[in-house]
């Protein structure tokens, strides 16, 4: 950790889900030697969870300011407005505003410079949506966001990052039958040259190694099975290949993931959520990062989702969230 840098901050995420254990077991194992971060909740929730999970942890109100002194005896949160019920296992639309205002002040908390990173605790989006949350997920939100206080056009690419695997899913919470109408060759070198970017800035690779996942099986088979892979796809390997990007495809989908294919490159861009997740969180779900790129900050989130069914049981692992943290405090020495 470095003491002049702001701290990393942890959003509340949905607090009926595993969000709240997650983060006390990882403050509870870090506070002595962890890269220090401040949670943007209901500290009233924390300090509950921390009694039914059985852990000894303090939780202090704090400024961002005071996170990094504060972080080695007491668990640093700074106090959302609304409070929240937050029973485990029993989401709640009513602790719907709490939860989008976590992302929200997280947002202006890095966007004032007072805080370095944003690492979000998992949401469900069904629960805010019928609370009226009008966007997809987390990524498309903090677009928002983002668009709004940094004034100028954002495009927020999603990544799910882990030691085996990266993977980019080209159209992200959209209905499968929408698919092949959204993917086009502008857009998909828009993402091709915002991951290679993110790569080069955030990983540290001087160029690198692209490949992009066919639509269809087998990638189209030539056309036979469907026009997409020639017309959308192989145009957008073209044209980054011809402004000098390492990049290939479009690939079978269903051969790229094993052993060997996947060390023939540092990132897979898919044609949706699924073909790109599910390799991922076959692989590597206890330690999988979701980021997003093309942010004007660095957000990193676990892959996982609220697990509503194991909150406050003590089963959730906090390794993805503790991998999290550590890409999210990587990138912001990388950007420093
Ligand atoms: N970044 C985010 O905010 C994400 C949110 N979600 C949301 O989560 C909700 C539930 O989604 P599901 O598909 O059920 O996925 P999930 O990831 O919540 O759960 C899938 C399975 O993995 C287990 N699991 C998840 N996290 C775990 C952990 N830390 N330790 C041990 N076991 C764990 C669960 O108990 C369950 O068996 C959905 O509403 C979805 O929108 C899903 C993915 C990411
Ligand atoms: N399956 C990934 C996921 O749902 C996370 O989405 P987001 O909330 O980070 O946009």
């Amino acid at each position: 950790m470095t003491a002049s840098r702001p701290p990393l901050c942890l959003t509340q995420g949905d607090p009926s889900g595993v969000g709240p254990d997650i983060t006390l077991t990882l403050y509870s194992r870090s506070r002595d030697d962890g890269e220090p971060f401040l949670v943007l909740a209901d500290p009233g929730l924390l300090r509950r969870r921390a009694e039914r999970l059985g852990l000894p942890v303090e939780v202090v109100e704090a400024e961002p300011e005071q996170a990094a002194e504060v972080f080695p005896s007491a668990l640093p949160v700074l106090a959302l407005k609304a409070r929240v019920a937050g029973e485990p296992g029993q989401p709640d639309p009513a602790d719907a505003p709490a939860t989008i205002e976590s992302i929200a002040r997280a947002v202006e908390l890095v966007h004032a410079g007072r805080a370095c990173a944003v690492v979000t605790n998992p949401i469900a989006k069904s629960v805010l949506y019928r609370a009226g949350f009008a966007h997809p997920g987390h990524t498309e939100y903090l677009g928002e966001l983002a668009r709004k206080l940094y004034g100028r056009a954002v495009r927020p690419v999603m990544l799910l990052w882990s030691r085996e695997l990266a993977v980019v899913p080209a159209t992200i919470h959209v209905p499968l039958a929408q698919v092949p109408a959204l993917l086009t060759t502008e857009d998909l070198v828009e993402i091709g040259e915002i991951v290679a970017e993110a790569f080069r800035r955030d990983f540290g690779i001087a160029r690198p190694r692209l490949v992009f996942a066919g639509l269809n099986p087998h990638a189209g088979e030539d056309g036979a099975i469907g026009r997409e892979d020639i017309e959308i796809i192989a145009p957008a390997v073209a044209r980054l290949a011809a402004r000098g990007h390492d990049v290939r495809g479009p690939l079978p989908a269903d051969t790229m993931f094993h052993a060997a294919a996947r060390e023939t490159y540092d990132v897979a861009i898919c044609a949706y959520h699924d073909q790109a997740l599910i390799p991922i969180k076959t692989l590597a779900f206890d330690s999988g990062v979701n980021v997003t790129l093309g942010l004007p900050f660095i957000r990193t989130s676990p892959d996982h989702g609220t697990a509503f069914a194991i909150a406050g049981t003590g089963a959730a692992r906090d390794t993805s969230l503790a991998e999290a943290t550590a890409l999210a405090a990587r990138m912001a020495r990388a950007r420093a």
